[in-house]
């Protein structure tokens, strides 16, 4: 019997960020081992004009929630959905709930955040680091807590090489920047961004730091330990393999390059692809949320959940391993046939943006404005260019994360613990997960059929057939171009002309000798 399945039986838990990647996963893993656990409340707002109770019934009615099903048949009682925007005041969870919450839950997942590299200081203290702070406060008026599990990131110190399990003091206090922002417009905020956040690279990860920060600060007594995954991916077993269902991190780019947009990219091929699946994420944890409540540690313990240390691949072996899946399992409606290399210098960079990206989608732009149609291919451009300019910080640098209170925690798993909840990297075959992750990319992301294979391989012989076509043209052109202009050109278009004659004359000559 599993030590960790059992603990969750009969808890009240309380999940944020329940309707994100991680979040999905994490009530799908607890539905499926700990069926008897008493309820999962959820901190949900309504969005895209869907009610909370429909974004429930929509995820619990997805693919990912099928197993569930059947181990859980009353899933749906087990899942009380609060309204709650973290955005706000006191989350603008109404009274009852507040209530309710504060006398029941036992165990709280801290997940939402928000992930954009671009989000406005503003917004990403006030989700990462003041909605953190206001959890903490309501946490602490929970009798019955006995653990508060906070995620972060393994990029909120990426301004570090080396990276210990420990949390790092900001240059400024998180207290102070939640003050000033309240009276600072945002004019004057953007201006002392890039201040703030130092050499880091975005907001993201700034305000992740001064997460863990509050996180320390705010413990009082209660058990509260730090989770930090590094470029969470797609599910490596369980619920099946290769689930994902957004387009963070890799995700996105797997798709530009599969559908031929993205060619080229300045990426390191050596350095280290720090991705995790998300499974193993969610196991870690649930692990860690147990060993917190039962062991009680006495500081705030961080754990680092990557794979550079016991597993490194890296960005060549990904990105030659992807393009190898998609010979055999192309994408639909490709615009171009997938191909992509890395570039690591500014200059190279530049060319290959102005010759693979942006001219053919200026010349694509042109034949749709042609042949009537509204041209959109440039803008679509622009915007993979950018979402790709602020990857390139984590594609051109390695890390090292010190693992050892993970390791730790793996040791103190009994057997049957380290099989359900599974975080070794080690077991990971990176050529199988990739390989998965494509096919989960094509089925689960894109919603592609695997029967429209044959249709896809046979749009991409087409485009390589175009692709040749237009090159022979477009050589044709050139020189046609320079014979007219080059007395030199004339010579040497002359006389290859005459070798091939000579040549072609000696060889049927010695043809008919033969004979
Ligand atoms: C050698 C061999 C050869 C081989 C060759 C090569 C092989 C082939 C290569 C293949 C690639 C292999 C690996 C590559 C490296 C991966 C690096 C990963 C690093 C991750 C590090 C993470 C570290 C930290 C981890 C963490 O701790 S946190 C998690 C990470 N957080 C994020 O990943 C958020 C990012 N996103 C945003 O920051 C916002 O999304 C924003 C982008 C600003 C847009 O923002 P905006 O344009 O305003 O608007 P949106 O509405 O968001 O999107 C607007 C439009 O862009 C679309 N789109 C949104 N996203 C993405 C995305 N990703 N990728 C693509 N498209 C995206 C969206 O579909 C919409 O399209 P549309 O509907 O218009 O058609
Ligand atoms: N994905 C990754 O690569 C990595 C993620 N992490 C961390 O893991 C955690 C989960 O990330 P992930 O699941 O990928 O992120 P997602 O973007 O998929 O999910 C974010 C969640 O936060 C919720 N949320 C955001 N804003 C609000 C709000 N104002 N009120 C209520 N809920 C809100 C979202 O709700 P809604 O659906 O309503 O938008 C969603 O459920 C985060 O803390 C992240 O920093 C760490 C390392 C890597």
């Amino acid at each position: 019997m599993s030590m960790i399945a059992a603990f969750y039986g009969g808890k009240s838990i309380l999940i944020t960020g329940a309707t994100g990647f991680m979040g999905k996963v994490l009530m799908e893993k607890l539905f499926r081992t700990s069926p008897d656990l008493k309820v999962i409340y959820i901190l949900v707002r309504p969005k895209a004009g869907q009610t909370l109770q429909q974004r429930v019934f929509q995820i619990l009615n997805s693919k990912l929630f099928e197993k569930v099903k059947e181990v859980c048949p009353n899933v749906h009682e087990k899942i009380r959905a609060i309204y709650a925007d973290l955005n706000q005041n006191d989350f603008g969870i109404s009274k009852e709930d507040m209530q309710e919450l504060l006398s029941c839950t036992n165990i709280i997942f801290h997940c939402a955040a928000t992930v954009r590299f671009d989000d406005t200081l503003r917004h990403a203290v006030q989700l990462n680091v003041t909605a953190t702070q206001q959890l903490l406060l309501m946490a602490s008026q929970m009798p019955k807590l006995e653990a508060f599990i906070h995620i972060s990131t393994a990029f909120s110190n990426c301004n570090l090489k080396h990276i210990d399990e420990v949390i790092y003091p900001c240059p400024v206090e998180p207290k102070k920047i939640i003050d000033s922002l309240e009276w600072l417009d945002d004019a004057i905020i953007d201006e002392i961004t890039p201040k703030l956040i130092g050499d880091r690279p975005n907001t993201y990860t700034y305000t992740k730091a001064l997460g863990e920060m509050v996180v320390q600060q705010e413990s009082g007594n209660m058990n509260i330990a730090i989770i930090r995954p590094s470029i969470v991916g797609a599910t490596w077993q369980e619920p099946f393999p290769g689930w994902v269902d957004n387009l963070n991190g890799p995700s996105g780019l797997i798709i530009a390059a599969g559908k031929g947009f993205l060619r080229a990219i300045k990426a390191t091929p050596m350095a280290v692809a720090d991705l995790i699946p998300v499974d193993t994420v969610v196991n870690l944890t649930l692990a860690v949320g147990w060993y917190t409540a039962v062991h009680r540690p006495k500081s705030t313990l961080v754990y680092h959940c990557t794979s550079g240390n016991f597993n490194p691949c890296n960005w060549g072996k990904m990105g030659f391993q992807i393009l190898a899946t998609f010979e055999k399992i192309p994408l639909e409606r490709a615009f171009r046939r997938p191909y992509a290399d890395f570039t690591t210098n500014n200059f190279t960079t530049q060319y290959r943006n102005a010759v693979s990206h942006r001219a053919p989608a200026i010349i694509y732009d042109f034949y749709l404005r042609l042949t009537g149609r509204k041209p959109r291919m440039t803008k679509l451009m622009n915007r993979l260019l950018r979402t790709v300019s602020m990857m390139e910080y984590f594609v051109n640098q390695s890390w090292e994360w010190s693992t050892y209170n993970t390791e730790m925690l793996m040791s103190e798993l009994s057997p049957e613990d380290q099989r359900v909840f599974n975080f070794d990297v080690r077991q990971l075959n990176w050529l199988e997960y990739i390989e998965n992750y494509v096919l989960g990319v094509k089925k689960y992301l894109l919603k592609e059929d695997m029967a429209g294979i044959p249709e896809a391989k046979q749009h991409l012989k087409r485009l390589r057939n175009i692709h040749y076509l237009f090159n022979t043209a477009l050589f044709l052109i050139a020189w046609r171009l320079l014979i007219a202009r080059s007395q030199m050109a004339r010579n040497v278009w002359f006389f290859i002309v005459s070798f091939c004659y000579k040549f072609l004359s000696y060889f049927r000559a010695s043809s008919t000798l033969k004979v």
